[in-house]
């Protein structure tokens, strides 16, 4: 693929991770103030179309527009400060987790995209996230692991995984109407 056509990729996914921070985001008033977010959508469907590479420099382009300062976060956030908040963590977890999928989705290419998409979306886009995420709000905030594990990983899992099942469905049928789209399968 020729250089230009991935710069389109890569800039089309971070836009759609910025285009996902505009649905509201869902405070569950719980300590860490840790939001429910479309945008980690956003993370696992530029790996898993994208790839580790080319994924990973999606989600890096979105959060150095985000260090700028441009308000691309859910709520209108932005600027060098968010990456010093409870939820940098996840903010890291959102680049490794995205070359994860994209790694697992490569790794995977042979095999049903189905298995692949849900594989690499719960390892990298849930896992990876939460891993790096919910240490860093535990430090940040004053608690303890478990504390952070109650508060910034175990109420958002129902929701990731939907995000997982609606990925999966977006790389199905982008699979089958569209597999040339799919460049972590090339
Ligand atoms: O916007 C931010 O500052 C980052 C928010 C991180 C939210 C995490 S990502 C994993 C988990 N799933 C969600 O919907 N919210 C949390």
């Amino acid at each position: 693929m020729s250089s230009d056509r991935s710069l389109v990729h890569i800039a089309f996914y971070a836009a759609l991770i910025a285009a996902l921070g505009l649905m509201p985001k869902i405070e569950l008033g719980l300590a860490g103030g840790i939001p429910i977010t479309a945008q980690s959508l956003g993370v696992m469907l530029a790996g898993m179309m994208l790839g580790p590479v080319r994924g990973g420099l999606a989600v890096g382009l979105f959060l150095f527009l985000v260090a700028l300062g441009l308000p691309l976060l859910a709520g209108g956030r932005g600027g060098i400060g968010v990456f010093y908040g409870a939820s940098a963590g996840y903010l890291a977890g959102y680049l490794v987790g995205a070359i994860v999928v994209g790694a697992i989705m490569k790794a995977m290419r042979n095999t049903n995209v189905v298995f692949g998409a849900v594989v690499s979306g719960v390892i990298g886009g849930i896992v990876v996230v939460h891993a790096l995420g919910v240490p860093v709000l535990a430090y940040k905030a004053g608690m303890s692991l478990d504390q952070a594990i109650m508060v910034g990983s175990l109420p958002f899992i129902p929701g990731d995984l939907i995000k997982v099942v609606l990925a999966t469905l977006v790389a199905h049928t982008i699979a089958r109407g569209l597999p040339s789209a799919i460049l972590s399968r090339a």
